[in-house]
């Protein structure tokens, strides 16, 4: 009889890098049976791959990542922080948030972040809508319901960590974006028709043409792992799902995309990879970066969709900027720098010349009525 020379532990398997440890997981990304020690490493690893071959940060960069307080940013904010340290990267990281203002969601997530600054030594910089904008996602929801809630969050979403990077002065701006999402994002974007979109969502570096560019040092990283390791991590997370969140066309997205994953996890990357290769193919052409009127934001329009939607809110019509916006950027009139409305406007939008010395982008105020 053959001697068996493999260590016997009960039937325990043993982790397919290092041979030695008991696995404590099968990789959702490849199936292998992985210790714990050995999971944390390839990990962390592929992340460090990802950042060296796109070329992601530079030595001295400072770098905000965008910090909701979930899964994703909180392992992100980690694992910088981690690579920084390990591989010399020469960033100074920040954590940025935006508080939307929805209560029994944001407010609690804040709360993780501002533990978060503390477990990890990272400063915080908290921007609000009600501050930016002078609306809170509750007070939006209120007037307009819950169907397109989401459209208003996503636009004043993204100028408000342009607006909070731009206060830290940082060179780049980091989301937890993962892989999931991008795939998630590349379906959507075919079935709405909309292959130029293609192009930024598969990008890991975006707007570059713009205030401050973003990068999604995720892209390859699979969600089921992310909450893996901050689950063996212990990492402090904030797990709740966005109480005004019910993107029914998402939804299905992202369950279609599960079901792949769960038949052949490789569907994920290869989703993206198509993403990509539609990009190199198409002829299709994006709008071109101008700025807004109004602000000053990046726009392609005459008034940027932020402007839009708070002009539709302030007039107590808020749908105005839901759809084609086309009917406003043609309006807007312009006297000595400031922008007029034809009509008689319930809320009155005053511009300013009196820029806060912080902001970059914006010398306006809108009272809200
Ligand atoms: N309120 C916010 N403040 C700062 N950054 C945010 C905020 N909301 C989202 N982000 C950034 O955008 C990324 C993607 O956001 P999304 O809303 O898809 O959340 P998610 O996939 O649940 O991510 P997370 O688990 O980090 O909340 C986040 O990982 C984060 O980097």
């Amino acid at each position: 009889m053959e001697a068996d020379s493999k260590p016997k532990k009960s039937g325990a398997r043993l982790c397919c890098v290092c041979n030695q440890n008991r696995a404590a997981l099968k990789r959702p990304k490849t199936l292998e049976q992985i210790c714990r020690e050995c999971f944390y490493a390839v990990f962390e690893e592929e992340i460090h791959q990802v950042i060296l071959e796109n070329q992601l940060f530079k030595p001295g960069d400072r770098i905000a990542i965008g910090a909701s307080g979930g899964k994703d940013s909180t392992v992100l904010a980690y694992v910088l922080s981690e690579l920084n340290r390990r591989h010399n990267y020469g960033l100074d990281l920040f954590l940025l948030s935006v508080d939307e203002g929805i209560t029994g969601y944001r407010d609690d997530s804040l709360e993780t972040v501002k533990r978060n600054e503390l477990q990890y030594g990272l400063p915080l910089k908290i921007v609000s809508y009600k501050d930016l904008y002078g609306w809170t996602m509750d007070e939006i929801v209120k007037m307009i319901g819950l169907k397109n809630n989401c459209t208003f969050c996503g636009v004043f979403r993204r100028q408000a960590l342009d607006r909070g990077a731009a206060l830290l002065k940082v060179d780049k701006v980091a989301t937890g974006h993962n892989a999931d999402d991008i795939a998630e994002t590349v379906l959507l974007n075919i079935l709405r028709g909309d292959i130029a979109r293609l192009s930024r969502c598969t990008s890991i570096i975006t707007g570059e043409d713009g205030p401050i560019p973003r990068c999604k040092p995720f892209k390859c990283t699979y969600e089921k792992e992310i909450v893996m390791y901050a689950y063996f991590k212990k990492l402090d997370y904030f797990s709740t799902e966005c109480i005004y969140s019910p993107n029914a066309y998402r939804g299905f997205a992202r369950e279609f995309i599960k079901d792949l994953e769960r038949i052949r996890p490789r569907a994920i990357l290869d989703i993206i990879k198509s993403g990509e290769d539609f990009r190199i193919s198409t002829t299709t052409k994006m709008p071109e970066q101008g700025t807004c009127e109004r602000c000053g934001y990046i726009s392609s329009q005459k008034w940027c969709k932020a402007c839009v939607l708070l002009e539709g809110l302030n007039r107590g019509l808020p749908k105005l900027g839901i759809g084609r916006t086309q009917g406003l950027n043609s309006d807007a009139k312009i006297s000595n720098g400031m922008v007029i409305q034809e009509e008689s406007v319930q809320g009155q939008l005053f511009c300013t010349n009196q820029v806060n010395p912080e902001d970059q982008f914006f010398g306006f105020y809108i009272c809200k009525k």
